[in-house]
């Protein structure tokens, strides 16, 4: 069997099977066919051939009763109306297909008047008539008449009665046909006056006088429907109508002369059309009767195509499955053959591919023993070169072999370690989940990785092993114990440890940092959920401690912080916290114990542990703190924001002179939070250009007239509104933001001041605050510098406030400042003048100009004598001094009226005017106001 394959996988034997089978079947398909259309057409002929035959026997028995009719004539003349009543009656009945008998009287023009009285017995008014179109009229005088005389059945036949028949061709012509062949001669189809629309014929017979002359002829008048029913019925054929018949007066099928057609299938009888296009044969036969021809036209009815084909169709179908049939098995039996034949195929393949690995395998096989000894024999040089030792143990964990150097490389004896298991001679690796993991490990037969752990070797001192180990098993599978290899990592885990010191701790002072102080804090809250004590956790921040920074060096900074760290430590357990956060501020975690209660005294003592004196260098240096101090779970504090209540806590000590301590509330929380606010919008203002300047007038006392101005700062906030500076000066100094702002201050004011000059509206002196900050900054003198010459404002006329706090920390390096600075030629004053150290001795070494009295003096002096005298005391020293004297905050005339008689030299204060906007101060120094001459007091030009 050939190999090659048709498309679809077809076998060639298959498909030439399919091919052959179907080529056998359609031939015999198409004979049968054949035979069945040639035994359809047969049938079809011997069916038309009964048909005519008896169609053409009953026109013949129709010819045979007139005849039988005519011979009454011939045998009795003349012929009574009674006899031929008798006589045709029985013909009548017996073939129904006769619709009347006539006899047609031959009448002479002078017997006409006889004849119709004669007719009128059985119609009044009768006369001889004929026809024309539909209607009957009065037959025209002629020389002879042919004219119905006898007629049977009467009874629906009466418009017959008396029809002059001799001008009707067609009876004319049969008669004269009859005459001279002496037989029954038929018409062709007549339209009869009685039945109209149903198609006749008459057949006649002339009837002769015994002496020849002609009487005139008798006539059956024949039903053509009728008669082809009745014939068909006797031959058992009327209710066949697998032919149907057309029956055709003529020699030919013309549709006009159409006498009788047989019922034809309809349409609800027809075959499906899926099923239809069976036989369809049509025959035409004429034969002739009484000198007329007839015509019969027979048409096979619609069959099914498969009644008609049914031996064809079974052929078909059975040839074609019995081929598909065949072309599967061969198929089969072909795709069988060739799986057998690819299987051999594949097994050879496979048989040699096994062969040639066998081989590859013994070959490969005498490497791996040569490559195992060469890798055995460097196994054991590399061990011994190596840091590592190799070890083995028992299905018991026992130890059964160490490498030789074990000892060298572990500071361990191989007799304290054969024969027993690893935590026999490490009883901790049992207590930890460590090595309680690692047993399980073990006696689940599993490999292990990187095991570490602590040994104190025979020295007494504690070393670090990593082994790593790989259960064994026998060629059974039966778990023979274990083998692997260790190392000492002693010095790495000593790195280790330092570097995580490292990562814990602050490197100044070697307190835990933020990050360690955040577990410590996380076990100190879960410790004090578990117990339910307390814990506090003090925020503690150097007072000052910047200054020291900058103006002493970060070397006496460092020493000071480990100082304060060394303190705190030393005032505290050994169980609580002390950590660094950063820069100077140290955290410390307290937890309670039901025998020691956290008491305030424990933070106080933490105060005075750090106020203790510091050497820095030669010098002996005072440092405080403020100390914020946020209470679990009793404040309220979630602790997640314990540390961060601390810190607003000693922000509020801060706020309340420093060298105190606070505990957190939550009201300070807002406080907090509104600085926040405060701040985050102060980031932006200046940009933003939210900031404006009030001026507040100074007068002189003695003449009355404004002297200069305090520049104020006002902030439009466009959400907060109108903020005072006592809301965001401090803020801003604490953040550093009070430098740009406090320069645009002063680059502003001086602006103003020139401009005012330049306006010929007097030489006035504005006054600047300046705050710590801005004192402390490098480029405070060249800003000065830079703005006075930008603005082209005389020096003079230039006034910047201090604040006796400036210089408190460390006099000597203020007052060098204050001389360059007074060397630019600025005038300077000592703001706020009597609330701070007021020390007497330092203002003489101060290159100042000006003394301005605290308001919260000038407020009392009109009824506290202390207040009085102090102001007196005040502006006698500055005299003294040679310092002139302005008092702030004057709100009446009897204050104004001490200070006059007090001798100081001006005022300012809302008596005067409040601070106002730069365009309402040009209107008051464009009118010129001033305070009324002492003489001439009450003053008259408050704002
Ligand atoms: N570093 C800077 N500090 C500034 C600046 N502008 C203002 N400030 C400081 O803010 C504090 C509050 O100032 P302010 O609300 O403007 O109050 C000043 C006057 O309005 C007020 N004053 C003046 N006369 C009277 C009075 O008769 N009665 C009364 N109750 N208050 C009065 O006193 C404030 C001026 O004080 P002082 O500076 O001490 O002369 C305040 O400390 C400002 O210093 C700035 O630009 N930079």
């Amino acid at each position: 069997m050939s190999r090659r394959r048709l498309p679809f996988s077809l076998t060639l034997a298959a498909g030439l099977t399919l091919a052959g089978g179907l080529a056998a079947t359609a031939v015999l398909t198409v004979a049968v066919s054949r035979l069945e259309y040639d035994n359809k057409a047969l049938a079809f002929e011997q069916g038309t051939g009964v048909r005519v035959a008896a169609l053409r026997q009953g026109m013949d028995d129709a010819v045979e009763v007139l005849n039988v009719t005519n011979q009454l004539f011939t045998t009795v003349q003349p012929v009574t109306r009674a006899q031929f009543h008798d006589f045709t009656t029985p013909l009548l009945q017996r073939n129904p297909y006769i619709r009347a008998f006539n006899f047609h009287r031959v009448v002479d023009a002078a017997d006409r008047a006889a004849f119709e009285a004669d007719l009128r017995q059985f119609q009044p008014d009768l006369v001889v008539r004929e026809m024309r179109g539909r209607a009957r009229v009065a037959a025209p005088a002629r020389e002879r008449y042919h004219v119905v005389d006898y007629l049977e059945p009467m009874q629906g036949n009466e418009a017959a009665l008396g029809l002059d028949v001799s001008q009707n061709h067609q009876v004319m012509d049969a008669l004269g046909r009859a005459q001279a062949s002496g037989r029954a001669a038929l018409t062709s189809l007549l339209q009869i006056a009685q039945a109209p629309g149903a198609p006749s014929f008459e057949v006649l017979m002339p009837v002769y006088a015994r002496g020849g002359r002609l009487l005139g002829d008798t006539a059956a008048v024949v039903s053509v429907p009728t008669l082809a029913n009745a014939t068909l019925a006797r031959a058992g054929l009327l209710d066949d109508h697998s032919i149907q018949l057309k029956f055709y007066a003529g020699g030919r099928a013309d549709p006009a002369h159409l006498a009788y057609a047989s019922r034809a299938v309809t349409s609800s009888e027809a075959p499906v059309p899926l099923m239809s296009g069976g036989y369809t044969g049509r025959a035409l036969n004429t034969f002739t009767v009484g000198g007329q021809s007839w015509t019969v036209e027979a048409i096979a009815a619609p069959s099914p195509w498969l009644a008609d084909h049914l031996g064809s169709t079974l052929l078909l179908t059975g040839g074609v499955l019995s081929t598909l049939l065949l072309c599967a098995f061969v198929q089969a039996a072909g795709e069988r053959a060739r799986k057998v034949q690819e299987l051999v195929r594949e097994r050879t393949a496979d048989l040699k591919l096994t062969n040639q690995r066998l081989i590859d395998d013994v070959l490969a096989r005498k490497r791996t023993e040569k490559a195992l000894q060469e890798s055995e024999q460097r196994f054991r040089q590399l061990v011994a070169m190596s840091s590592d030792w190799y070890w083995e143990q028992d299905e018991e964990f026992r130890f059964t072999h160490v490498t030789g150097d074990f000892t060298e490389k572990s500071g361990i004896a191989t007799e304290r370690v054969l024969g027993r298991r690893r935590w026999d001679y490490v009883p901790a690796l049992t207590d930890t989940e460590l090595g309680r993991d690692h047993v399980a490990t073990l006696e689940a037969h599993e490999p292990f990785r990187n095991l570490e752990y602590r040994v104190v070797d025979d020295n007494g001192e504690e070393r670090w092993f990593c082994i790593n180990g790989q259960p064994t098993f026998d060629e059974t599978g039966r778990f023979t114990g274990y083998r692997g290899t260790g190392s000492d990592i002693t010095a790495r885990k000593v790195t280790e440890q330092r570097v995580h010191h490292v990562a814990q701790h602050d490197v100044l002072t070697g307190l835990p940092n933020r990050s360690l102080l955040q577990d410590r804090l996380g076990q100190a809250v879960a410790y004090a959920t578990r117990s339910g004590h307390q814990v506090w956790v003090m925020l503690i921040d150097l007072d000052r401690f910047k200054y020291v920074n900058d103006s002493m060096g970060h070397k006496a900074g460092d020493v000071l912080l480990m100082t304060v760290a060394a303190r705190l430590r030393s005032s505290l357990r050994d169980t609580d916290t002390v950590a660094r956060l950063s820069g100077d501020e140290f955290v410390v975690i307290l937890s309670e114990h039901h025998d020691q209660p956290l008491t305030p005294d424990i933070v106080q003592r933490v105060m005075d542990s750090v106020a203790q004196p510091v050497m820095l260098g030669t010098k002996e240096f005072f440092v405080t703190c403020s100390i914020g101090v946020a209470a679990f779970p009793s404040d309220g504090t979630p602790s997640e924001n314990l540390i961060e209540h601390a810190d607003i806590a000693m922000y509020r000590a801060k706020k309340l002179g420093r060298n105190n301590f606070q505990f957190y509330t939550p009201a300070m929380n807002e406080e907090s939070l509104e600085r926040v606010r405060i701040e985050s919008a102060l980031r932006n203002a200046l940009e933003r250009n939210e900031f404006v300047l009030h001026y507040q007038p100074q007068v002189d006392l003695q003449t009355g007239r404004i002297v200069g101005m305090e520049a104020l700062i006002r902030w439009k906030h466009p959400e907060l509104g109108m903020v005072p500076p006592s809301r965001f000066i401090g803020i801003a100094e604490d953040t550093g933001l009070i430098v740009p702002i406090g320069a645009w201050v002063m680059r502003t004011a001086c602006a103003q001041n020139k401009a005012w000059h330049d306006a010929g509206l007097g030489k006035l002196r504005v006054a600047v605050n300046l705050s710590a900050r801005q004192f402390g900054a490098a480029d405070l003198l060249p800003g000065i510098e830079a703005v006075l010459g930008d603005t082209g404002l005389d020096p003079s006329c230039l006034e910047l406030e201090l604040t006796e706090s400036l210089f408190m920390s460390d006099v000597t390096p203020a007052v060098e400042l204050l001389h360059r600075m007074k060397s630019l030629g600025v005038n300077l004053s000592i703001d706020d003048f009597g609330t701070g150290y007021s020390s007497f001795s330092y203002l003489s070494r101060f290159p100042i100009d000006v003394l301005k009295i605290d308001r919260s003096f000038v407020n009392d002096i009109t009824h506290d004598a202390n207040d009085a005298a102090i102001v007196a005391s005040i502006i006698a020293l500055a005299h003294n001094l040679r310092l002139s004297v302005i008092a702030e905050g004057v709100e009446t005339a009897e204050q104004l009226d001490y200070l006059r008689h007090q001798g100081c030299d001006e005022m300012q204060g809302y008596y005067f005017s409040k601070p106002l906007p730069a365009h309402e101060f040009e209107q008051l120094l464009r009118q010129r106001r001033g305070l009324t001459a002492p003489e001439d007091e009450p003053q008259t030009a408050a704002a």
